[in-house]
């Protein structure tokens, strides 16, 4: 992020928040309180569409979460903003103030995915991807949790061999705004032999491996009880400190199996054996590998939402996927990552625990009556298109009696 956009950027006004979990738990998961009118709640939700299959997937989201939510007695004022490329058209800049605004303003947020063949040689500070980074870093979204599920309907989709896939159920918790994705110095520079140089720094501060294994910890807890710190510690100083770090915070928490592995390693296990992971903890750049990884695991990148939570504010609530621009535009994309996304957004940024359970239970149904869009079809299934994917959950979320949690 730039020292100029930094300077631009208003401290976070933080609404009343309330905790989840118990005591010991963390600021990250703190949910936001609603506005409420009898017998109504109401959220102010921005919803950041972005680039390619973005506005096809988040625009069907909206519609879920917005049903969903209507059944259990919520409301949501929906406000679109722009981000990525379609911002960088707009306005000339990948995150306007504006949506800077809007996001601190709202409750949660909904993003699709940014980026494109069009921006691809943009100057750093002008590519999507800086808008993407910079509004995580405005909203100080450290924590990024990216669950992975072999879901029992999809275990054919996965590329793995049946006996290893099935069952896979893992969490992975990446830090997202510190490592070298933003870490100084960087930059592209001549040394004194005329030959140009790319370099980039990956830091971690004690303080910013604490909080997220904190984080860890507490997921890992409400888990089945087992995390694995994934790091480069054999050759890198900053994962030397993670490592260090996350060893000293086990003794707060020892109904935790904590395990190290170097991310190499993790990378060929995933694969392997998946299934011996519960909770993973790692670094910004480990995370966004492994967790595209071990979504193939699950059948397709098209499944895996996410949440990106801070100590106060709203949080991100995003596919991990990008923005396809191989399908964009085709009804191609699968929209059930974003769907899930949504899910997440209810469950983790404002704790409405009934009306996430009806999506999820909703995504269950739609995969129950065999639909399937082409990257988890399999044979004997009903291949459709995004809208269509879309049309079936909503319908499972009308015709659902209220879930229990
Ligand atoms: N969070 C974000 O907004 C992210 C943005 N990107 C950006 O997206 C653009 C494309 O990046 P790629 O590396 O190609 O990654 P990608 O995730 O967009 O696509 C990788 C492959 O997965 C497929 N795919 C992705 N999402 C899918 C879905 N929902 N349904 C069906 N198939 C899906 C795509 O068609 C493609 O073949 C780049 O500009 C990149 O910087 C990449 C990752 C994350
Ligand atoms: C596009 C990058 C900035 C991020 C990414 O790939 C991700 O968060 O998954
Ligand atoms: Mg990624």
């Amino acid at each position: 992020m730039t020292a100029a956009l930094q300077t631009n950027i208003r401290p976070v006004k933080v609404p009343a928040t309330f905790r989840v979990v118990n005591k010991q738990s963390l600021a990250p998961f703190r949910v936001r309180c609603a506005v409420t009118s009898p017998g109504k709640k109401r959220y102010n939700i921005t919803l950041l569409p972005g680039d390619g299959i973005g506005p096809e997937v988040v625009s069907i989201a909206k519609n879920v979460l917005q049903q969903a939510g209507s059944l259990e007695g919520v409301e949501f004022s929906f406000r679109e903003m722009p981000i990525g490329g379609a911002a960088l058209d707009l306005v000339g800049v990948p995150l306007p103030e504006e949506t800077i605004s809007a996001a601190k303003e709202s409750d949660a947020l909904l993003l699709g995915a940014i980026g494109g063949y069009k921006w691809d040689n943009n100057e750093k500070h002008l590519k999507p991807e800086t808008g993407l980074l910079q509004i995580r870093a405005a909203l100080k979204v450290f924590a990024n949790l990216r669950p992975a599920t072999v879901l029992p309907q999809l275990v054919d989709a996965s590329t793995l061999k049946r006996e290893v896939a099935e069952g896979v159920d893992l969490m992975v918790v990446r830090e997202l705004t510190g490592g070298i994705y933003f870490g100084e110095p960087r930059g592209i520079k001549t040394n004194e032999n005329g030959e140009e140089v790319g370099f980039n720094t990956e830091v971690y501060a004690a303080h910013e491996i604490d909080r997220i294994a904190r984080v860890a910890f507490e997921t890992a807890r409400k888990r089945r009880g087992k995390l694995c710190s994934v790091d480069k510690a054999n050759v890198l100083e900053a994962s030397i400190l993670w490592r260090k770090r996350v060893t000293a915070l086990a003794s707060e928490y020892p109904d935790v199996e904590l395990s190290h592995m170097y991310v190499d390693n993790a990378a060929m296990q995933l694969v392997r054996d998946p299934k011996q992971f519960d909770t993973i903890v790692t670094n910004n750049i480990f995370g966004d590998i492994l967790s595209d990884e071990a979504s193939m695991i699950t059948g397709s990148i098209g499944m895996l939402p996410s949440a990106s939570l801070s100590d106060s504010g709203p949080g991100i609530f995003e596919p991990i996927h990008g923005s396809a621009p191989d399908i964009a535009g085709q009804d191609k994309a699968n929209p059930l990552a974003t769907i899930l996304s949504a899910a997440m957004l209810l469950k983790y940024g404002l704790g409405e625990e009934k009306a996430a359970k009806r999506i999820e239970d909703a995504v269950l149904v739609a995969l129950n009556n065999g639909f399937r869009t082409g990257d988890i079809y399999s044979a004997g299934t009903k291949l459709v298109g995004c809208k269509e994917m879309g049309e079936e959950v909503l319908k499972s979320v009308e015709s659902q009696v209220p879930a229990s949690v």
